[in-house]
């Protein structure tokens, strides 16, 4: 998706939450700062014309594991449910907020991390980034640099499902996603509506 198209809904988003867009394009910079290589072609080969399963992280997850095929990507912490059931994803999109030592091992053993930088995860960003030896590339949802990405969506789960379909996926699986969960805090229930529409938006109803 093209920044001009995207833009109209991240300001919305920016309104909805109340979160400043000068600090996300400051967090932008500290990423950009950070990173050390940008796997872009590592992603795009591995997802290019491949059914493409995105695991979020709702309760169901751990019995939805039997769904999964071709491609695996976890939204954040379901990649603690995949690394616990012995599954390896082929990548993480994180803003790091549950991003804990497997993370590290997965990236180690290929698991690609696709790191996305906002205003509320600066110090997440210098502790964590440093730390992955293995295929990264960064993601924002401001405007993107050269080598920080934009592909749309605003969770991680919905940001997965935008980069996949960006990047040719020839089919989009969902597990583990429950965007009309009712145990979750008010600003988790705000980001499930926002995951609801804006997979809407690219043809997935959830
Ligand atoms: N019921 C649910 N509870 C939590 N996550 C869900 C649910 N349904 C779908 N998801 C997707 O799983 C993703 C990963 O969730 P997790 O709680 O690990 O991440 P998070 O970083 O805390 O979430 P967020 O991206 O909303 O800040 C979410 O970003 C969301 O897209
Ligand atoms: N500023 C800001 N941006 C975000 C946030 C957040 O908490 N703050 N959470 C996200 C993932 O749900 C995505 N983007």
């Amino acid at each position: 998706m093209r920044f001009e198209d995207w833009e109209p809904y991240y300001t919305e988003i920016l309104d909805y939450f109340g979160f400043d867009r000068a600090v996300d394009e400051d967090a932008r910079a500290v990423l950009a700062e950070l990173l050390p290589r940008d796997d872009i072609d590592t992603l795009q080969t591995l997802i290019s014309g491949k059914t493409t399963t995105i695991c979020g992280n709702a309760p169901c997850l751990a019995s939805e594991l039997d769904r999964i095929e071709g491609v695996v990507i976890a939204a954040d912490a379901a990649a603690l449910v995949l690394h616990n059931a012995g599954i390896l994803p082929d990548a993480i999109f994180t803003d790091l907020d549950g991003a804990d030592d497997p993370f590290i091992t997965m990236n180690e053993r290929g698991t690609l991390i696709a790191i996305h930088a906002h205003g509320d995860n600066m110090p997440l960003l210098r502790r964590w980034v440093p730390r992955f030896p293995g295929h990264l590339i960064g993601t924002t949802q401001a405007a993107p640099l050269p080598h920080i990405h934009n592909f749309g969506g605003f969770t991680d789960g919905d940001r997965a499902a935008f980069a996949a379909d960006a990047l040719g996926a020839a089919r989009l699986i969902f597990i583990g996603f429950d965007l009309s969960d009712t145990s979750v805090d008010p600003m988790k229930k705000g980001k499930l509506f926002w995951a609801r529409r804006l997979l809407g938006m690219i043809g997935y109803d959830l």
